[in-house]
Parts: structure tokens; sequence; C-alpha cells
């Protein structure tokens, strides 16, 4: 077993949660593309259901299997979105966006009835905060937001290809590691206080299950069994 075993084992068992006449949010990355794949294959067999991406990547791939993606514009409400993670921790708090989705991924979570991570056991830690996190950036706005953020964290530019890089939606990212992320809820309003950041990775109340894979045996967690 390697970890993109694990990856599809756990996208696997969070597929099994979708039914019928569900609109499923699809999330983003090499784990939520296991997933999207074995929905494709639900879907060849009969399942009748219908869905939303958080990325042009993660539609195009959905599409191609066969699965019928809505503009989420039109969409306000979706049945279950599952989607990776970078960092899990016990209290089912996670950092998201090593992919550069997280601002369609916190939208698409928040319309969800129901939102299960997938990821392989590397992603299990006793804290958040080793992984970056993740800040969407107004272009515009770069030079101040940068100042902001590095009053408290490392910030550095995400680059691809020798150029800044870009998210879907034509913004910035900034991946930073924080000097302190004791706090995490106080990090993330503090985020979202400062003009031009439009999103980040702190995913701190959206999770409500997690499918973890690790050495091909998937633990799944629930939000509502914490102590
Ligand atoms: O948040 C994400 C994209 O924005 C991904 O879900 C996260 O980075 C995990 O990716 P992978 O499954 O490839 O490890």
């Amino acid at each position: 077993m390697n970890l993109d075993d694990d990856k599809r084992l756990a996208a696997e068992a969070a597929v099994a949660e979708v039914r019928d006449g569900m609109m499923v949010g699809l999330g983003t990355g090499s784990t939520a593309a296991h997933m999207i794949r074995a929905l494709g294959r639900r879907v060849g067999e009969g399942l009748k259901m219908d869905a939303v991406a958080t990325s042009h990547a993660s539609a195009d791939l959905a599409r191609e299997l066969g699965i019928r993606v809505h503009d989420f514009a039109d969409v306000a409400r979706v049945d279950l979105t599952i989607d990776g993670a970078d960092e899990i921790d016990g209290l089912m708090l996670v950092v998201k966006g090593a992919g550069g989705a997280m601002l369609r991924e916190k939208c698409v979570a928040a319309a969800s009835d129901r939102m299960v991570v997938i990821a392989d056991g590397a992603k299990r830690v006793e804290r958040i905060g080793k992984a970056a996190v993740p800040v969407e950036v107004l272009p515009f706005a770069k030079a101040y937001v940068t100042r902001v953020l590095a009053e408290r964290s490392d910030a550095v530019l995400r680059m691809a290809g020798g150029e800044a890089y870009l998210t879907d939606q034509g913004n910035l990212v900034l991946d930073c590691a924080f000097h302190d992320l004791s706090d995490p809820h106080e990090v993330a309003a503090w985020l979202q206080g400062i003009p031009g950041v439009l999103g980040h990775g702190l995913f701190l109340s959206e999770v409500d299950g997690a499918y973890l894979a690790d050495g091909g045996v998937v633990t799944r967690l629930e939000r509502s069994e914490l102590g």
C-alpha cells in the first residue's frame, strides 16, 4: 500500500455515502480525483446524481467521466461535498488549499448539508499548523495584504512556472506559515477582516466527517461523535 492507494481507499469509502438524486460537491486535488473517478464508475452503473465542482480541473474530469456538472452560480444547496485536505486534527480542524481551490471549496462547503474530507493518513496531525495556510488575495491589494500578513506569518507568494500562481478566479495566493496558530479561530477571524483577503484555507467548522486511510485501513471520524 502506498499513499496513492490510501487516497483511493479513502475516496471510495466516502463515495459510498452518495445516493440517487443527490447534488454532490466535488473537491479538488489528487484524492478528490480518485473520488470523481469512483463516482464516474457508479454513474456508469446507473447512479443518478448531479454535481458542482470546486475547480475547472475537477469539473473537466467529472464531465469526461459522464457526471452531470452544474455551474455553482445556479445551485443554492448541495447535499454532500467530498473534498481533500492538507492537514486534519482530532478536533476536525482542517487546512486546505495546497491545490489553490480553497475559496471555491469554502463556498461549496458552506452550501452543503454535509461535508466529508478524504485523505491519506499522512494528513492526520496532532494540531494543525505545520502546513502553511494558503490565503487568496485580490491582485490589486497584493503589496498591502502582504505587509499585513507578514506581521503574523512568513508569507510567500505562490509561484507556478516562474510566474505568480493564479487561482481559477485570477487571484494570487500567499502561503502563510503562521508564527502562532494555537488559536486558529482567532487567526481565521483576523484574516477575514483584512480588506483584499478573499479567502483562506482554514476550515474550522465546515467538516462534518472524514475518511482517513492509513496502510490500507480506513478510519471514519464524525464531528458529532467528538467528545
Ligand atoms: O485543498 C485542496 C485544493 O485546494 C486539496 O483538497 C488539498 O490540497 C489536498 O490535495 P491532495 O488530495 O492532492 O493531497
